[in-house]
C-alpha cells in the first residue's frame, strides 16, 4: 500500500483562513447595515472589496478589528474570536492586524522614522512607552523605510511628504506591527493613477512575500481588477460577489453597483 503523504504543519497553515468571518450582522441604532456576511481570507492573498458607496466596506473592516456593533454571527481573526474577547485581548488583536487609511493618519510633525517606530507601540504598555525605542527597533523600521522604497526620507517631517510617499510610510509603520493581516480602507482614494498603482503594487508583494493576507477596500474596479487575486463585493450590506478575479466577468460586476446613483461613473474612474 503506497504511503499517505500527510500535511506538513506549515502546508495546513498556509490553507487556513486568518480571518473567518461568518453571517455577520452590524447594527447602527437598529438600522442593520451587514446582513449576514460570509468571507475568508487566506494567507498570501491580496483580496479587493468592493461595493457602493454606504455598502458596508467600512463597516466590515472595522468588524474585523472590534470597532463595529457586531449584533450577530461569527469573526475570527489570526485566532481571536473578536465577538467574544477575553480581557485584554482586544489589544493584542489591534496589535495583530496593520490597518492603513485613505488618509495616511501620520503625525505631520514627527520625523518619517518616528511615524514608522509608533508601530512599534501597538501591544505595548505604558513602561515600553516611556523607555522609548530600542535599537532593534529602530534598525527594524529603517529596513521598511528601505523595503517601501524611501529609507532616504527618514529624517524628514511626514507633513512634507507627497500622499503617495506618506502612505508609504504607513504602510511601514503597519509592518512595524509584524501583522498576520493588513486592512487597508481605501488605500488610494486620495492618490493619482500612478500613485495608485504603484501603492496597490506594494500591498500586493508584502501580502506575496510575507504570506499574509491584504483586504483593500477600492473604489475604482480597474484598480481591483489589475491588482487583487479575489474580488469580494458588498451591496446593501450584503456579500454578492466573491471569486478569482480573473474568473469574474462584467455582469457579475455590475450587480455590484446596480440601482446606484451614478453607477457607472464610481467604479470606471
Ligand atoms: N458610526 C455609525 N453610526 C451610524 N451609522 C453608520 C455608522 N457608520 C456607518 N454607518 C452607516 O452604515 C452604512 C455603511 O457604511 P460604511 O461606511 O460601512 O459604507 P462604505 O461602503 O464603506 O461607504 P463608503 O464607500 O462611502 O466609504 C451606511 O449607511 C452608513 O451611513
Amino acid at each position: 500500500m503506497p504511503a499517505v503523504q500527510l500535511p506538513t504543519t506549515a502546508q495546513l497553515r498556509q490553507a487556513l483562513p486568518l480571518v473567518s468571518v461568518r453571517g455577520l450582522r452590524v447594527a447602527y441604532d437598529e438600522q442593520l447595515v451587514l446582513n449576514g456576511v460570509d468571507l475568508d481570507l487566506l494567507p498570501g492573498e491580496m483580496v479587493a472589496l468592493l461595493g457602493a458607496s454606504g455598502s458596508g466596506k467600512s463597516t466590515l473592516m472595522k468588524s474585523l478589528t472590534g470597532f463595529a456593533p457586531i449584533s450577530g454571527g461569527s469573526v475570527r481573526v489570526a485566532g481571536h474570536d473578536v465577538t467574544n474577547l477575553a480581557r485584554g485581548e482586544l489589544r493584542t488583536l489591534r496589535s495583530e492586524v496593520g490597518q492603513v487609511f485613505q488618509q495616511f493618519n501620520l503625525i505631520p510633525r514627527l520625523s518619517v522614522l518616528s511615524n514608522v517606530l509608533t508601530g512599534a507601540l501597538h501591544g505595548a504598555g505604558p513602561i515600553n512607552v516611556v523607555g522609548g525605542f530600542s535599537s532593534a527597533h529602530r534598525a527594524r523600521a529603517m529596513h521598511l523605510l528601505d523595503r517601501v522604497g524611501i529609507a532616504h526620507k527618514a529624517k524628514d517631517a511626514a507633513r512634507s511628504l507627497s500622499g503617495g510617499q506618506q502612505q508609504r510610510v504607513a504602510i511601514a509603520r503597519a509592518l512595524m506591527q509584524q501583522p498576520r493581516a493588513i486592512l487597508a480602507d481605501e488605500p488610494v482614494a486620495s492618490l493619482d493613477p500612478k500613485l495608485a498603482d504603484s501603492v496597490l503594487e506594494l500591498l500586493r508583494e508584502i501580502a506575496t512575500e510575507d504570506g499574509i493576507p491584504v483586504l483593500v477596500s477600492l473604489h475604482v474596479l480597474p484598480l481591483a481588477l489589475a491588482h487583487s487575486d479575489r474580488i469580494v463585493g458588498l451591496r446593501h450590506g450584503e456579500m454578492v460577489l466573491s471569486g478569482r478575479t480573473a474568473q469574474l466577468d462584467a455582469a457579475q460586476l455590475a450587480v455590484l453597483y446596480q440601482d446606484e446613483e451614478g453607477a457607472g461613473d464610481e467604479r470606471d474612474h
